[in-house]
């Protein structure tokens, strides 16, 4: 097997389906899930818009890329990485060397649906979280394709289908 076929990285927004389909493929190739934020919440003790509180979003990603390597020096896993983890390329080139990375694909307008009742985001507590989701995709896109082995529009597909064609993709890397 392949070393990028160990471990599967989901990158995408807020809301992109990191954590929701992380966990269904992760149980269906009965592998871990992991969620970068949980673990970051798990050690400092307190939710994410807390650590931006007092850490100021530099703080926080210092704190992301730790727990990046650490999770990446895991096997068998699936991980949901924080929506922003593609910033830092130090965080990419962990990603890119550990496993195989998918980027779900979703327009603002679906991430905002999915995003807009939900007060844990800080960088989505602002007037306009619609156009922030916009900006903040224009920034990161180019981070996200980059890094990415394939990309899955997130869209339309309900979560069932995007595990299933997630599922199919790791079985061909592992049986070509
Ligand atoms: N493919 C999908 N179709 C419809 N709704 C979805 C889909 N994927 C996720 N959702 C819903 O969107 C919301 C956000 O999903 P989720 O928490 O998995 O996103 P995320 O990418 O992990 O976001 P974050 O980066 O903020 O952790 C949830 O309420 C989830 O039920
Ligand atoms: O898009 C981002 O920058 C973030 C996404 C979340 O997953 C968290 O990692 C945090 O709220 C920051
Ligand atoms: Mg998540």
């Amino acid at each position: 097997m392949s070393g990028k076929a160990e471990n599967i990285y989901l990158v995408g927004l807020m809301g992109a389906g990191k954590t929701t389909i992380g966990k269904v493929l992760a149980r269906r190739l009965g592998w871990r899930f992991v969620d970068s934020d949980h673990e970051i919440e798990a050690r400092t003790g307190v939710r994410i818009p807390t650590i931006f509180e007092i850490e100021g979003e530099e703080g926080f990603r210092r704190r992301e890329t730790q727990v990046l390597r650490e999770l990446t020096g895991l096997r068998n896993v699936v991980m949901a990485t924080g929506g922003g983890a593609v910033i830092a390329e130090e965080n990419r080139r962990l990603l890119r060397d550990h496993g195989l990375v998918v980027y779900l694909d979703v327009s603002p307008a679906q991430l905002y649906e999915r995003t807009r009742h939900d007060r844990n985001r800080p960088l989505l507590q602002v007037a306009d979280p619609l156009r922030r989701l916009q900006e903040l995709l224009a920034a990161r896109e180019p981070f996200y394709r980059e890094v990415a082995d394939i990309v899955v529009d997130g869209n339309r597909c309900n979560a069932q289908a995007v595990v299933q064609l997630l599922t199919r993709e790791h079985e061909n890397l592992c049986n070509p």
